[in-house]
């Protein structure tokens, strides 16, 4: 039976080959010096894939990939339907917050807020009745008050250096963000064995209990 799983390239990856490495799973090749998408492991059928993290939800929901590795913030923004979130890896922590020009207040009535991560913060202002015009943005989203551009942001914080080395302040926590395990349901269904022992053993490297 073939077991694929869906990795999120990146800070992420760093931090979760040691946990595959911990339940057991480990590349056949080294995955930094490769240009391969693609990668067999030490066990038999189980493969890995590399992807950009917003794509990994995507990967699992269409049974692409039967798991998937993906930062929280990521899995906000995307459906839910046809996905189990079983496991809180516990890494690449930080948080999803509002940002903006320290010191400045918000103007009355409607505000604009620049993000990446749309659907959290149309969910965010939305439930606290304050009317936003969110603007998507790919990257470099401390630049949008100073330019002008928007009133407040949406963006990771973790230690706060990108914010305070712009001049910004962080503002509310939308969401406290760690990268989490995800499993396609028709996958948990039809390749229950080798999944669940997957995960119960991730879950023991984590340290954890599975929520499913
Ligand atoms: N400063 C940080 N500290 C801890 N975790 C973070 C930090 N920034 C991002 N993350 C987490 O790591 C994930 C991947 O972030 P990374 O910066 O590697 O990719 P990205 O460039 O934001 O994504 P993409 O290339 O897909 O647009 C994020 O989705 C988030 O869950
Ligand atoms: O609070 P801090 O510790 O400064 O971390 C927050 C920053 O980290 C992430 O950027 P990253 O360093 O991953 O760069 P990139 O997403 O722009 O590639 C995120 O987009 C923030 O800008």
């Amino acid at each position: 039976m073939q077991i694929t799983i869906a990795l999120t390239k990146g800070r992420i990856l760093k931090e979760t080959l040691p946990l595959l490495a911990a339940a057991g799973l480990e590349p056949a090749e080294d995955i930094f010096s490769s240009r391969k998408l693609i990668f067999d492991t030490n066990r038999e059928g189980v493969r890995l894939l590399l992807l950009r993290g917003s794509d990994v939800p995507t990967y699992v929901q269409h049974g692409a990939a039967d798991l998937g590795v993906a930062g929280k913030d990521t899995l906000l923004e995307h459906r839910t339907d046809g996905i189990y979130e079983p496991l809180d890896l516990g890494i690449a922590r930080c948080r999803l917050m509002t940002a903006g020009i320290r010191g400045a207040e918000l103007p009355r009535g409607r505000i604009k807020v620049a993000t990446k991560f749309v659907e959290s913060a149309r969910r965010y202002y939305a439930a606290r009745g304050r009317q936003a015009d969110i603007i998507k943005l790919y990257g470099a989203m401390e630049l949008a008050p100073l330019m002008g551009l928007a009133d407040e942001i949406v963006d990771i914080v973790d230690t706060g250096n990108t914010l305070k080395a712009n001049g910004l302040e962080a503002r509310d926590t939308i969401a406290q963000i760690s990268s989490r395990l995800i499993v396609n349901k028709a996958s948990m269904k039809m390749k229950y064995e080798p999944i669940r022992a997957l995960v119960d053993r991730l879950a023991e490297a984590v340290g954890t209990e599975p929520v499913a």
